[in-house]
Parts: C-alpha cells; sequence; structure tokens
C-alpha cells in the first residue's frame, strides 16, 4: 500500500510520471458500515488507512443505483452558455472543450496562463449544483428530456453516500457523529459531468520519449478542493493518483465509486487523511491489452464526479480529535495557519485559477 507522504502537495509532484502498475487501493464493502459493531470497525480501521495512505478508495456495495450515466453531447454546446468569467458563482454551466484549465496551486496569472498553454486539458464540462440552486444553467428540458428529474435523484444519492462517510470519519476520531454533516447542512457542493474526447493512443515508447509529466493529460494533475468526492468512471480508465513518486491507475472497477479526500477535509482532519494529487491520461495500449487499437483515434471517456463542500462561511479548521501536535501535518503549501480561510475564499480562489481567462 503506498503512503504519499507529507509532502505530496509540493506542484513539482504534478509532474511525475507515470507507472503501468495499478495502485493498490482497498475496496470498501460498504454494507459492513450497516452491519454489526464488528463489522463496522473493521470498516472504519480500512477508510481510515486507506484515507491516510493514498487518500483514495473504492466503494463496493454502496447502494447507488447503476442508471447514472448522462452523456455529454457536442449538441449541449451553446445550449446554456454560462460568461465567460473565474467567479464562483459563475461556474456552474456547461465548460465547452478550452474552458476550464486544471493546475496545481499555482495562483500567479501569468503562472496559470503558462501552464495552460503548455498542459491544456482535454475535456468538455458540465457542472450542476445542488438541484435547489437558481444559479444552476439546466439543460434544456425538450433536448435532454429526464435529465433534471436524473439529476435530482442522483445528487439524493450520492449525498446520501457522502454523509455515510462523513458520519464514519467522526466515528473514527471519535467526536460527535454528526460533526461533519452539520457542517455540509447546506449541501453545497456540485456534480461534474466530464467528457473527455477521442485522442490518439499512446505507447509506452511514446510515453517514455516524452519528458516527465509531459505525456499528453485528458485532465491534469490536481487535489480536489473540497471535502470528500465520489467518481464515477467508464470502463476506459486513465485515472491516475499519485503515490509519494509516481502516478498510478485507478484502474476501472465495475459497480465500485472512487472515493478522494479533498484539500479542506486534509486541512480538518490536519493532515491525517491526504488530498491526493491525481489527474486523467489518455488511453494505453499496455494497460488495455486485447482492446489496444494503436495509432487509431480511440475512446471517449465519461465520468462523473461529485464533490461535497463545507457550507460557505465555515472556516476551515482543524478538527477535534485531529490536533495531535506533530503527529499529522497537512502539507497544502497555500494554507496559512494563522490565517484559517472560510470555504468560499478557499474554493473562490481554486476556481478563480481553473477558470482564469488567458
Ligand atoms: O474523470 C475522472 O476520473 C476524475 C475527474 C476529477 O478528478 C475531477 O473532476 O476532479
Ligand atoms: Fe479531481
Amino acid at each position: 500500500m503506498g503512503s504519499i507522504g507529507s509532502s505530496h502537495h509540493d506542484p513539482q509532484l504534478a509532474a511525475s510520471a507515470s507507472s503501468n502498475e495499478a495502485a493498490d487501493m482497498i475496496t470498501l464493502d460498504c454494507s459492513k458500515l450497516r452491519g454489526s459493531a464488528a463489522e463496522r470497525r473493521e470498516a472504519l480501521v480500512q477508510l481510515d488507512h486507506a484515507l491516510q495512505t493514498y487518500g483514495f478508495i473504492y466503494l463496493a456495495n454502496h447502494g447507488m443505483p447503476e442508471e447514472r450515466f448522462f452523456h455529454l453531447d457536442a449538441a449541449t454546446k451553446n445550449l446554456i452558455p454560462r460568461p465567460a468569467s473565474d467567479a464562483l458563482e459563475d461556474h456552474l454551466g456547461y465548460a465547452e472543450y478550452g474552458v476550464g484549465h486544471i493546475s496545481q496551486l499555482v495562483f500567479d496569472e501569468a503562472a496559470v496562463e503558462a501552464h495552460r498553454i503548455a498542459s491544456p486539458d482535454h475535456k468538455e464540462t458540465l457542472e450542476v449544483g445542488n438541484p435547489a440552486d437558481p444559479k444552476n444553467r439546466w439543460l434544456p428540458e425538450p433536448l435532454f428530456p429526464g435529465f433534471r428529474a436524473f439529476y435530482a435523484r442522483f445528487w439524493d444519492a450520492c449525498n446520501e453516500v457522502e454523509a455515510a462517510l462523513r458520519r464514519a470519519l467522526c466515528d473514527i476520531l471519535a467526536i460527535e457523529t454528526d460533526t461533519l454533516c452539520r457542517m455540509q447542512s447546506q449541501r453545497f457542493g456540485h456534480i461534474s459531468f466530464l467528457h473527455y474526447p477521442q485522442m490518439v493512443l499512446q505507447s509506452a515508447s511514446a510515453t517514455a520519449t516524452a519528458p516527465a509529466g509531459q505525456e499528453a493529460r485528458r485532465l491534469n494533475a490536481h487535489t480536489d478542493y473540497g471535502g470528500l468526492t465520489l467518481v464515477f468512471q467508464d470502463h476506459v480508465g486513465g485515472l491516475e493518483v499519485h503515490d509519494g513518486a509516481v502516478f498510478r491507475p485507478v484502474a476501472p472497477k465495475p459497480g465500485t465509486i472512487v472515493v478522494n479526500v479533498g484539500d479542506m477535509l486534509e486541512r480538518q482532519s490536519n493532515g491525517r487523511w491526504k488530498s491526493a494529487l491525481h489527474q486523467v491520461v489518455g488511453p494505453r495500449e499496455e494497460t488495455l491489452g486485447a482492446r489496444s487499437d494503436k495509432g487509431k483515434l480511440v475512446f471517449d471517456r465519461y465520468s462523473i464526479a461529485y464533490t461535497g463542500a463545507v457550507d460557505p462561511e465555515v472556516m476551515i479548521e482543524t478538527l477535534p480529535g485531529c490536533d495531535v501536535p506533530g503527529k499529522w501535518r497537512p502539507s497544502m503549501a497555500d494554507w496559512d495557519q494563522e490565517k484559517p480561510v472560510t470555504s468560499y475564499e478557499w474554493l473562490t480562489k481554486r476556481v478563480a485559477a481553473e477558470y482564469h481567462q488567458g
């Protein structure tokens, strides 16, 4: 099991090379969280261990329905225009290919722009928030029948899974079970529907000759901004987690959800749970085996990422039970221990870098 260490937020690591050997991530059987006291205890130990090491875990038997694949379509373009803005309030809606660019803790405008030019993301995204939020830019119902109803169900189901995990985290810390749920009472998170368009299959030799970190990425290396993220990926693969030295595939596992820790939870847990660097790369010949179709344009990839966020006005501070001096250390270079930020301030800072207009 990888242990990503205390300096995992060094922005230099975002340019690390990839290994073809999958990350040895734990799969948590969620039914154990609902099982006997002994089963729940065992599940809590697994969850704690996974989040302390990779900051990533697979969830099985999570109870979510399978009906979740909504495919973004080129037709979505221009149907729900969003302003060219880097304000947090404006990021809901459809971001076409080329709009929005992920980088890791790069906030200087010129540096963000240089990174965007050198290493663009290859994706289009639809972001939808709490279904009750009037700022959502909905797809036109006649063209995407059933989407809003599907979304409301899916949102609730994601919230339920995440709330069960938040309660489990509080039990691990031996603090009041609802502590983390109370901080997310406004359900301020969002869901991204991601489409990574077709791209040329990369071979080992092409990857080997590219300088470290320069292989084509669908989504650049980043940590997530919020609490917990739930990722639903299709069968194509390409998601990778950093293990402290290299990026390793988080291979698709049918029926599971990938869960990872974001910045706010790392900060709240005082570095106990890791907000791990991750990225999405194109399909590789070596990892595709028989499905390999070298040299051709292959494989769109679709994924959905739900991210829970702490209520906007809540300060992101160390939780009770995590203040053991010297035991863990949040390594986020940009957290200022003297001046804690609110959830809103942190999200604003990272979203502004993501939607910076060059
Ligand atoms: O597409 C994926 O598998 C991951 C997406 C992701 O990391 C994100 O949206 O933050
Ligand atoms: Fe992410």
